[in-house]
């Protein structure tokens, strides 16, 4: 059979100096707070991340979450840098993200559920929101981890976030507190 899943990183991370942006929508609430409290359970319980270095921010919905979370980072990058003007100038110029030591977000996490309706919606939000968010990382070059479900119906919704009667359920939210964890320590290196 195939194997699905992600592998185990090699070594342990130590996220205890990481700074963590989590945006999360408030479409499909109790699956999406479940999701949550799988990443932020992970980073602080298996990886050191300090509760205090957590921003946590929520957005309507999925539709919303790369602008978010590119404002965010924007907007913190502002209050850390003091010479922010010179660097929103260079960033204007498309000049690629600044270097790793003026920014205060060490990895961003995009958190939503979306679940297929009768019509096309489901598919162009998914489409939208997935390219979004992968720019928003590679504009940043801060890590931004898509941590979407998009799901055909609500069953796979509450197995993927650790709800519901399945016995495949499995909170995703841990694999991506990983995630976020392991990039933001290797963008660094
Ligand atoms: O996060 C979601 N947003 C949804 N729609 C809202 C969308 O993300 C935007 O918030 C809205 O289009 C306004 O921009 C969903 N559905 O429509 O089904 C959904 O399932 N999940």
């Amino acid at each position: 059979s195939v194997v699905k899943g992600v592998a185990s990183p090699l070594e342990k991370y130590d996220g205890s100096s990481l700074r963590i942006l989590i945006v999360h929508t408030r479409w499909n609430p109790s699956v999406v707070d479940e999701l949550v409290k799988g990443v932020v359970d992970t980073m602080t319980k298996e990886h050191s991340v300090k509760s205090e270095n957590i921003t946590i921010q929520t957005v309507s919905g999925s539709f919303e979450l790369p602008f978010a979370a590119q404002r965010l980072i924007a907007a913190s990058r502002l209050q850390a840098t003091p010479n922010a003007a010179e660097l929103f100038s260079t960033l204007g110029e498309n000049t690629g993200p600044p270097p790793v030591n003026s920014q205060t977000f060490d990895a961003a996490i995009c958190i939503g559920v979306l679940i297929k309706g009768s019509t096309m919606h489901f598919e162009y939000i998914s489409e939208a929101v997935s390219n979004g968010i992968m720019r928003v990382g590679l504009d940043t070059g801060i890590p931004c981890i898509f941590g979407v479900l998009t799901c055909l119906t609500d069953e796979q919704a509450l197995e993927r976030s650790g709800l519901g009667v399945s016995e495949k359920k499995h909170n995703h939210g841990i694999d991506w507190g990983h995630c976020a964890v392991e990039l933001a320590i290797k963008n660094r290196r």
